[in-house]
C-alpha cells in the first residue's frame, strides 16, 4: 500500500520532493497539496504530472483521509504551527529544516512527540544520508585518526539573490554544518564567534559575506567554518576533520577529468538540488519506508531540530556582538536517543 503524502508549500524544495518521490522512489505517492500562493500549487502539479487534490491550507489537507504522511516545505516561519497540526493530528511528518525558527519552538514539538508518545517527526537534515559524510562518520567513529582535535569546512554558493540576508547565512546556510558536525562529532556546542573577513565585491551592499564561524564543542574540538554566497566559481562543501593521528576529509563530488591542451580539469557543482540529490532520495526514502511500518521514526529528530536552533540563535548573537557567546543545550530527552538501531534502508 502506497503512502500518502500531502505537500505543504509547493516552492523549490517542494516541487524537487514532489518529483522524487513520484519519479524516483518507492512506496509512496502525492495525493494532496496546499500552498498560500494557489497557482504555484497547481503549476507546481501542472509541470511535474501529478494528479493530486489542492486543500485551502495546511489543517484542511492534514485532516485529510488521503493524507497518510505531510511534507512541509513551506518557509521557515510557517513550519512550527505545520509540525504541532501534524503531530496534533497523529499525522507522520516530514519537516524541511529549520523545524522552528525558535529554540523555543522546537521544545514545544519536542513536548508535543513525548505526550504523542512516538517519534513521529523527521527534519530535513539530508547531509546524514549523504555518501561522503556517512564515511566520515564511519572514520571518526572508527578513529582511524585518533580522536578529532580541529575541523575546516567550507559552504560556498557562487551567487544569492537580494533576498539573502546577512543572518541567513545562519539560519538558512551554516545550520546544515551546525547539523552534520553535531551528529558527526556526537559531541554538543559550547561557544560560538563570527569574523568577518574582507567583504566579498560580489555580495550586494547589506549583506556581509564571507563570514567564518568559530564553533567550540564540549570535548574542546575546534570547528572553523567558512559561508561564502557570492564565490562565483560554483557550490562547493568541503570538511577536514583533524585528528591526533592524521586528516580524513569530505570526498570530492565525481566528476570527469579532462586533461587538454597542457592542463587538466574537473567540474564543480552548481547547484544544492544536484550536490545532495543522492542524500534528498536516501532521506525521503528512509521516511517512506518508515511510515509505512508504522515505525517510530529514526531519521534526523525534533532534538536536532533543537540544536539546530539554539546554535543558530547563538551565532546571530555572535554576528551581532563580534564576541565568543556561549551555547547553552538542555539534556538530550532519553526519548531522542540518537543511535541508529536498524539499517535504515
Ligand atoms: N534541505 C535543504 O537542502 C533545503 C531546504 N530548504 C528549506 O525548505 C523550505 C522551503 O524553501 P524553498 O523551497 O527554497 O522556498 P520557496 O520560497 O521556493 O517555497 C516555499 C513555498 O511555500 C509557500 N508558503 C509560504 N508560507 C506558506 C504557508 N504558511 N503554508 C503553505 N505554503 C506556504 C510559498 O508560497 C512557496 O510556494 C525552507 O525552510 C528552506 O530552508 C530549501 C532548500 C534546500
Ligand atoms: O538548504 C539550503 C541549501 O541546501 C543550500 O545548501 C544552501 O546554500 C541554501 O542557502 C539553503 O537554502
Amino acid at each position: 500500500m502506497s503512502v500518502r503524502i500531502g505537500v505543504i508549500g509547493t516552492g523549490a524544495i517542494g516541487k524537487e520532493h514532489m518529483k522524487r518521490v513520484e519519479q524516483r522512489l518507492s512506496g509512496a505517492k502525492i495525493t494532496a497539496v496546499t500552498d498560500v500562493n494557489p497557482a504555484a500549487a497547481e503549476e507546481a502539479l501542472h509541470e511535474l504530472g501529478i494528479k493530486a487534490n489542492f486543500y485551502p491550507n495546511d489543517q484542511a489537507l492534514i485532516d485529510a483521509e488521503e493524507v497518510d504522511a505531510i511534507f512541509v516545505t513551506s518557509i521557515g516561519p510557517a513550519h512550527e504551527a505545520t509540525v504541532r497540526k501534524a503531530i496534533e493530528a497523529g499525522k507522520y511528518v516530514f519537516c524541511e529544516k529549520p523545524l522552528s525558527v525558535t529554540a523555543k519552538g522546537c521544545k514545544t514539538i519536542m513536548q508535543d512527540e513525548m505526550e504523542y508518545g512516538k517519534r513521529i517527526v523527521q527534519v530535513g537534515f539530508m547531509r546524514q544520508f549523504d555518501k561522503g559524510y556517512e564515511q566520515l562518520k564511519q572514520a571518526i567513529d572508527s578513529k582511524v585518526i585518533g580522536e578529532p582535535l580541529m575541523i575546516k569546512c567550507a559552504h560556498r554558493a557562487p551567487e544569492v539573490d537580494a533576498a539573502y540576508t546577512t543572518d541567513m547565512a545562519i539560519t538558512d546556510t551554516l545550520i546544515h554544518e551546525i547539523n552534520i558536525l553535531h551528529w558527526l562529532l556526537a559531541d554538543n556546542y559550547v561557544s560560538v564567534q563570527v569574523l568577518y573577513p574582507r567583504k566579498n565585491k560580489h555580495a550586494l551592499p547589506h549583506l556581509r559575506d564571507p563570514q567564518v564561524i568559530l564553533l567550540e564543542t564540549e570535548s574542546g574540538v575546534l570547528i572553523q567554518a567558512e559561508v561564502s554566497v557570492n564565490i562565483k566559481y560554483g557550490y562547493d562543501i568541503q570538511c577536514e576533520i583533524v585528528g591526533e593521528e592524521g586528516i580524513v576529509s569530505l570526498p570530492e563530488t565525481e566528476s570527469l577529468k579532462i586533461r587538454h591542451n597542457g592542463k587538466q580539469s574537473t567540474d564543480v557543482l552548481q547547484d544544492w538540488k544536484v550536490r545532495f540529490q543522492d542524500a534528498y532520495d536516501k532521506e525521503i526514502q528512509v521516511f517512506i519506508n518508515q511510515v509505512a511500518k508504522q515505525e517510530a521514526l529514526q531519521g534526523p529528530s525534533a532534538w536536532e531540530g533543537y540544536v539546530a536552533a539554539v546554535t543558530s540563535d547563538a551565532c546571530l548573537k555572535a554576528q551581532e556582538s563580534g564576541q565568543r557567546e556561549p551555547i547553552e543545550l538542555e539534556s538530550m530527552p532519553a526519548f531522542y536517543s540518537t543511535e541508529r538501531k536498524v539499517q535504515l534502508l
